[in-house]
């Protein structure tokens, strides 16, 4: 223990924060605590000082106040994101500032810290900021060390994981395609008591339906042309441990009935077989589709679905946490460097590369950062990664391309949205440019959640 705490210590040291508060007050007693805490401390009592300083001290993460005089705590996040989107900027804020806080997050600031703030929760927030290339270093449980995230949203649904974790309640979650729901899956199963048990993960949609069940539950030998042994199905494999749905959505509708009874009933009959075989797995599931709206369209049950549902994670997708984008890249640069023959002569990513990053939409979520980062980086010599090569990198990627499913949803939504517009919110008039009736019509904004009365002036 006090190996660690030395360790942790001497991970501090030398570590260069630099303070911006118009409150001489509070820039001592936050130096004061800081200091003590082996940080190297640099005071500013503006945001034009602010930069400067950091120009001359290149410190290691900026604590800013929001509200101050001349440039706001905002504008000077903005200014050193411009020239550094590496450098974690944690905002102080009070009561009435929470909101430009939380936005100042979604543009990629590090964090907030909300007066009046404890020891502890400044102390934790700094050494997170100034631990970035080390993933939390000393903080993270093993269960989630493969997920890199400085995203508040995301922090907040690993606690919570964490905590569902220990039961065996099924989880489902729902996001966009690559936005990491197997990573947060497989980290579910890490975190719960079933860890040193089986991960099984199944693709429901990339199996044809008549093979599901058989994969599922397994068969007898000479239930069907080819069965020439017995096998066991995941039911089975995954006895003990966790067994992912992926694409649950996607799952025939035929075989949903049956899949309700595995569950409900914890046993599976495989193909084939007289005799049902009891089953020991915790479920989690996972879609990119809205399944509330499936149920509606008559493509899911109902009963399947609060069967799954029994905690639902919602994970954002990447242009939704913006702050993400930034320590991932750097962690799959690190992860292509570590077998590389090249890697020691790739330098990190050139400040315009990490403008380029930052300023795009990512259709394909973390995948598509994956991909992208790593064809960089095989078209770079050496040096920083510059901002030409993420270019066009990004031109090619394939991975950019939404699947079909989502592309037809975002197409639908940005039509409506415009008819809608066109019609100055009258649905009638919107019905009938659309050549739908207004029945019809009601329903589509419906399932893409939009409200007549938005549009009108
Ligand atoms: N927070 C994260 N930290 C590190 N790597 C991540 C993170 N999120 C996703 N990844 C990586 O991004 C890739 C895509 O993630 P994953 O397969 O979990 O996404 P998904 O949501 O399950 O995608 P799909 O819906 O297409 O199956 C994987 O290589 C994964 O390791």
């Amino acid at each position: 223990m006090t190996e660690r705490l030395e360790a942790d210590e001497a991970e501090r040291n030398g570590c260069r924060i630099l303070l911006v508060d118009d409150d001489p007050g509070l820039l001592r007693l936050i130096s004061l605590r800081l200091e003590s805490n082996g940080y190297l401390v640099d005071t500013a009592e503006s945001g034009e000082a602010a930069l400067g300083r950091v120009a001359a001290q290149a410190p290691d993460a900026v604590i800013t106040d929001l509200r101050m005089e001349g440039m706001d705590g905002m504008a000077l996040f903005r200014q050193l994101r411009e020239r550094d989107p590496a450098l974690p900027v944690v905002i102080l804020t009070a009561h009435g500032t929470i909101p430009d806080a939380v936005a100042a997050t979604r543009e990629g600031a590090f964090g907030f810290l909300t007066k009046p703030f404890d020891s502890a929760e400044l102390l934790e927030t700094i050494a997170e900021a100034t631990g970035r290339n080390r993933a939390g270093a000393g903080r993270s449980a093993s269960w989630r060390e493969s997920i890199v995230t400085r995203s508040h949203a995301m922090e907040t649904l690993l606690s919570e994981l964490e905590m569902v974790a220990e039961s065996d309640a099924s989880v489902l979650l729902i996001g966009e395609s690559g936005t990491g729901k197997e990573v947060i899956a497989r980290a579910i199963h890490d975190a719960s008591p079933r860890r040193n048990g089986p991960f099984v993960a199944i693709n429901c949609a990339s199996v044809p339906a008549e093979l599901l069940e058989s994969e599922l539950f397994g068969y007898r030998k000479g239930a069907f042309t080819g069965a020439d042994s017995d096998r066991d199905g995941l039911f089975v494999t995954a006895a003990g441990g966790t067994l992912l749905l992926d694409e649950i959505g996607d799952m025939p509708a035929a075989f949903q009935a049956k899949l309700l009874r595995a569950l409900q009933e914890k046993r599976v009959r495989p193909v084939g077989a007289a005799e049902e075989v009891a089953t020991d797995v915790r479920v989690v599931s996972a879609t990119h589709r809205d399944l509330e709206r499936a149920i509606r369209d008559g493509d899911f049950r109902e009963d399947l679905f609060y069967r799954l549902n029994v905690v639902q994670f919602d994970v954002p997708a990447l242009r939704d946490r913006p702050e993400d984008i930034v320590p991932l890249a750097e962690h799959f640069l690190a992860d292509i460097q570590k077998d590389r023959l090249k890697a020691d002569r790739i330098q990190g990513f050139s400040r315009d590369a990490l403008r380029v990053l930052l300023g795009h939409d990512w259709p394909g979520n973390v995948r598509q950062l994956a991909n992208v980062v790593e064809q960089a980086c095989v078209l770079c010599r050496k040096g920083p990664v510059p901002a030409n090569l993420v270019q066009r990198a990004l031109r090619r990627d394939p991975t950019g391309v939404q699947p079909l499913a989502e592309a037809r949803d975002a197409f639908e939504r940005d039509y409506l949205v415009r008819i809608m517009r066109m019609a100055g919110g009258n649905v009638s008039e919107a019905a009938r440019l659309a050549g739908r009736n207004r029945t019809e019509f009601y329903r589509l904004l419906g399932r893409h959640q939009l409200e007549p009365g938005d549009f009108k002036d």
